[in-house]
């Protein structure tokens, strides 16, 4: 039986993550992938979405540009446009492979095997590989499961990802629909409806149990997105529960109550199920091995699951589902075994992207988080408009949201950043919130001119009583306020 000192199971972001911080500890480490390298960082997921999400940001602008020059817009065609997000995909897979295979070639070679099959574990030590026609069993002294996770389906809806889709087949379908429902208005709901409504060749319907899409997110944030999307046509249900959904005719019928008790039947051509996702860890150890589960994944300690040589890192695991945290997890998880991680695993400044229209970048706590928690805060807004760059850009829709602790050291807390560039804004709040920093570092940096982050310095400014633009004088455009007991008070300097 080959013995690895390391077995990873799963090249998604986590274990390829986790593979590659192995090497650094010249470990023999073996990598098993059922598909192919990527996982849904890249397939089906994170990097082929993206793609589909800048073309239809590049298409919707062209036509509004095209728009105001009174020209008419090309039409888009559907399979070029896929097969540009192939391209994209293809790029990446083959970036991940050729650099598997140069480390196989070179001084690493001894160190990292690569293994196409499907891994499951007989004991906590020993490993059966199925491959084609023969299985194979290996040793290794530590586990990292990183089989990620898959769509949850619902049991009375027919998914047969050719009329009605989940985001694994919402990729591959062959022309844009006419008409479209989504159903779950989280992330991935909300990033389709924005990209198909974006291309502007299908009518989107978007249902939603709650009175606003994105239930997570902060009112402020919510309104700017649900008015963009409903203004390029986006039909949200909201209040609605869905009664049924079925395939008629070769069309999608659905039909939904209201908090009123009315109902209603709608007809169109496609659907898309994202109601979150679930965790893959069924047939993935024998039944002697004890991991133990929650209901949403591998219950696991600053990623060591409850079988001490075995780990489990990104989407398998309960907690948060993003490329960034799967690679986070998977190279800490490696530091644990063989070295000392410099520090605990902290989640508290893991920053994010919603690719919506415009894009929201969030990172820290927000306003409902802290409130949840019971944490009083400074909170200062700055509207898009107050930024030269915004305006150069011609688009100044979006805001930049601060928040800190309600005291004298003004911890950052969080911030949120909705409107073009916010993604850039971001990375300097994310580093202080993880140094443990207030707010005077960030006042003091002399930002590049123009620029987006020049608003969050702004911002910094404001709650230090030393803004360019005083709160007071310029309302609407600038707030600066306490939140204490479920109340807003304005600050006053
Ligand atoms: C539509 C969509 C868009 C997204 N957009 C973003 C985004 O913009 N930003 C972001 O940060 N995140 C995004 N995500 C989330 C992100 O893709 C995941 O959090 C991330 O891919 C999880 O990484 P992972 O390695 O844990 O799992 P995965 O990427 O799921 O990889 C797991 C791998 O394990 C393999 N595997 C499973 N079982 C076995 C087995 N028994 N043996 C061998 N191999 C096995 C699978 O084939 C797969 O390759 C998106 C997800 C989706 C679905
Ligand atoms: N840009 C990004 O970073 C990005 C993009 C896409 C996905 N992701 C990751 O993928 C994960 C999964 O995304 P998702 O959108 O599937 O999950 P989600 O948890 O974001 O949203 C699911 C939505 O479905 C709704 N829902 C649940 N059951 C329902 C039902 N029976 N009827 C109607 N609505 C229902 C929920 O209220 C929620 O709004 C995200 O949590 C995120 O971690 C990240």
């Amino acid at each position: 039986m080959e013995k690895y000192d390391l077995v990873v199971v799963g090249a998604g972001p986590a274990g390829y993550a986790a593979a590659m911080r192995a090497i650094d500890f010249k470990k023999k480490v073996l990598l098993v992938e059922k598909e192919g390298v990527g996982g849904a960082g890249v397939t089906n997921g994170a990097l082929s979405s993206k793609t589909w999400w800048e073309i239809a940001r590049e298409t919707h602008m062209l036509h509004k540009h095209l728009k105001r020059f009174n020209m008419s817009a090309p039409d888009v065609n559907f399979e070029e446009v896929q097969a540009e997000v192939n391209r994209a995909v293809e790029e990446r897979k083959a970036l991940l492979q050729e650099h598997m295979a140069m480390l196989n070639s070179s001084c690493f070679a001894n160190l990292l095997t690569y293994k196409v099959g499907v891994a499951k574990l007989l004991t906590p030590n020993e490993i059966e590989i199925s491959y084609e026609d023969e299985t194979e069993i290996v040793w290794a002294d530590y586990v990292i499961l990183a089989t990620g996770s898959r769509p949850r389906k619902l049991p009375n809806i027919p998914i047969d990802e050719k009329i009605i889709l989940t985001s694994d087949g919402i990729e591959q379908i062959d022309n844009f629909p006419e008409s479209m429902v989504i159903l779950g208005a989280g992330v991935i709901g909300c990033e389709f409806a924005t990209i198909f409504s974006g291309f502007g060749k299908t009518k989107v319907h978007l249902i939603d149990k709650g009175d606003r899409i994105l239930p997570f997110e902060d009112t402020d944030v919510v309104n700017v997105i649900e008015r963009n999307m409903e203004n390029n046509g986006v039909h949200i249900h909201r209040n609605s529960r869905l009664i049924r959904m079925g395939v008629v005719h070769g069309r999608v019928e659905y039909e939904l109550e209201y908090d009123d008790g009315s109902h209603e039947i709608f007809n169109v051509e496609k659907a898309l199920v994202s109601v979150g996702r679930v965790p893959n860890y069924e047939k993935l150890w024998a039944k002697g091995v004890n991991i133990v589960l929650s209901k949403r994944g591998i219950e696991d300690n600053e990623t060591q699951t409850s079988v001490s040589n075995i780990y489990a890192v990104g989407d398998i695991t309960a907690d948060i589902a993003l490329v960034n945290v799967g690679e986070l997890e998977g190279r800490y998880a490696v530091e644990k075994i063989f070295g000392e991680p410099k520090r605990k695993l902290m989640y508290e400044n893991i920053s994010t992207i919603m690719f919506l229209n415009p894009e929201v970048a969030g990172v820290g706590l927000n306003e409902n988080q802290a409130a949840e928690r019971g944490i009083p805060y400074k909170v200062v807004t700055l509207d898009y408009g107050c930024i030269p760059r915004a305006i150069a850009k011609r688009n100044t829709q979006g805001f930049i949201k601060l928040l800190v602790t309600n005291d004298v050291d003004m911890k950052i807390l969080g911030m949120r950043v909705v409107g073009n560039h916010a993604s850039s804004a971001i990375q300097a709040v994310a580093l202080l919130i993880s140094m443990d920093k207030g707010i005077e570092e960030l006042a003091e940096c002399v930002h590049p001119h123009p620029s987006i982050t020049e608003g969050i310095q702004e911002c910094v400014r404001m709650l230090l009583g030393k803004s360019m633009f005083k709160p007071d004088a310029l309302r609407g455009k600038l707030s600066c306020k306490t939140y204490t007991n479920g109340e807003y008070a304005d600050i006053v300097f």
